[in-house]
């Protein structure tokens, strides 16, 4: 699905050239739950950003399935990103003036999803996350956990192929942790969704298939 050749990303320091990411070669095929660990600043959060088209500032070759990404514009990358691939963020990222509806409509919203199957979508959506009661509220209004959910609820409700989760348990109590770890391997197993997650944790990388490690911006195993 993915593969990476000698993927660099450099930041131009003042006492000169800083590699955030170096030679990394990596294959992620469809249907693989990896986990991205490392020590603090090993570069695994840059690499997700390379992975989800955040960050187009890197040199080497990304292949999406037969598509050359280091080939192609901003506008083309925008599409393939939109298309094929959600993402999960430590810290939600939920819009705070839009309610759990409202949140949950805005990747349909840029998949051009018509108004009238936009409903139905987001009710069956809130139905699966046991969040119908809640889905007038803002993100304020409700528990880190809930708002993983809504999170987590967003990335997928577009159907992406690929999720992407930077420390999606970060910020949560262990049981709420876990049982966003047994969606995960639950949307891995049963669904086919290809799962990519940077964690410091041993027992979410034990949800996933396969544990890649990176120290000073290198893979190592
Ligand atoms: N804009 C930037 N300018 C210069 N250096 C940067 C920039 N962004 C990141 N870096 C450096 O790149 C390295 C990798 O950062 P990255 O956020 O990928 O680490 P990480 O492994 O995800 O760390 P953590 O586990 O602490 O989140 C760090 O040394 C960081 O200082």
């Amino acid at each position: 699905m993915i593969s990476l050749r000698g993927i660099e990303r450099v930041y131009p320091l003042k006492g000169g050239p800083f590699y955030a990411l170096r030679n990394i070669n990596l294959e992620i095929e469809a249907g693989d739950f990896v986990s991205i660990m490392g020590p603090s600043g090993s570069g695994k959060s840059t690499l997700l950003h390379v992975l989800g088209l955040h960050d187009s500032a890197w040199g080497g070759e990304y292949w999406f399935d037969d598509a050359p990404v280091h080939k192609l514009n901003q506008k083309q990358r925008f599409a393939l990103q939109k298309q094929n691939i959600g993402f999960v963020f430590q810290s939600y990222h939920l819009l705070d003036d839009l309610t759990v509806y409202e949140n949950l409509e805005v990747p349909l919203s840029y998949r051009d999803t018509p108004r009238k199957d936009r409903d139905a979508i987001v009710a069956d959506a809130l139905d699966r996350f046991n969040m119908v009661g809640k889905k007038d509220l803002y993100p304020s209004q409700l528990s880190g956990g809930q708002q993983q959910l809504v999170g987590i609820a967003r990335a997928l409700i577009a159907k992406p192929r690929i999720i992407l989760a930077d420390e999606p348990t970060g910020n949560l109590h262990s049981d709420q942790g876990r049982e966003i770890m047994e969606l995960f391997q639950k949307l891995n197993q049963q669904e086919g969704v290809t799962i990519v997650q940077v964690t410091h944790s041993n027992e979410n990388a034990g949800y996933g298939t396969r544990t890649i490690r990176v120290a000073d911006g290198m893979m190592v195993s």
